[in-house]
């Protein structure tokens, strides 16, 4: 399944018409604009390969944060970042802040996937990373970002995974648990 996500999401991306991914994740929708005016801190990422980039949509936030990775490791923490600051190769090949030895706990996370289902079923690229990270802190709102072909009647679910609040795509903001 993630084969076939990625090669479908790779030709979606490439064919986009240029208008289209320009107006693709510019504005937030009124419930998470609200969400995230409220936020302490949003987690949002650098996108990797043909990952949305909603990083311009979020600029109005309080404090933006990104994934990071101390080494080859299983867990994953979040660093504060501002628009501008120098990103470095991480070590499973995203982007990620410098070292700064500050890291914070996010109200809000919008995260990158590969597939999702209107269940709030969300495959990742396999690392477990995100699925860690909701399992340590259940409180966080888990915002799913994705392109609308990468939508799956049931993405195969195992104990640990952890379901998405919400999913928002270039057209439509789907809504798959009771915490919005
Ligand atoms: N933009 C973005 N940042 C992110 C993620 C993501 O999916 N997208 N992550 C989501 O968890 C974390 C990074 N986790 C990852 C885990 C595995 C692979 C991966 O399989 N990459 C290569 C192989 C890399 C290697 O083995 O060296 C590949 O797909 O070919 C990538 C990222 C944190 N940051
Ligand atoms: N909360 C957890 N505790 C321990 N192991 C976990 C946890 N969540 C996931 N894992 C393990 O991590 C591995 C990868 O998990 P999975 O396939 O769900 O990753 P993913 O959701 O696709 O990746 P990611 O979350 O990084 O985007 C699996 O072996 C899984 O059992």
């Amino acid at each position: 399944m993630r084969g076939k996500l990625r090669f479908r999401c790779k030709h979606f991306a490439a064919n986009l018409d240029p208008m289209a991914r320009l107006a693709a994740f510019r504005v937030l929708p009124a419930p998470l604009a609200d969400l995230t005016a409220a936020a302490r801190c949003v987690a949002a990422y650098s996108a990797w390969r043909d990952e949305p980039d909603i990083l311009p949509m979020l600029t109005g936030v309080r404090m933006l944060a990104l994934p990071h990775h101390a080494g080859r490791v299983d867990t994953m923490s979040f660093h504060p970042w501002r628009p501008g600051d120098k990103l470095e190769p991480g070590p499973w090949g995203t982007e990620q802040p410098q070292e700064s030895g500050e890291t914070v706990v996010p109200d809000l996370i919008f995260c990158p996937l590969l597939g999702f289902d209107r269940a709030g079923g969300r495959l990742g690229q396999g690392g477990g990373h995100y699925d860690r990270y909701f399992a340590a802190h259940p409180g966080i709102l888990r915002i799913g970002i994705a392109w609308s072909v990468q939508e799956v009647d049931a993405v195969p679910t195992e104990p640990t995974d952890a379901r998405l609040d919400a999913i928002l795509t270039e057209q439509e903001f789907i809504v798959t648990g009771d915490r919005l």
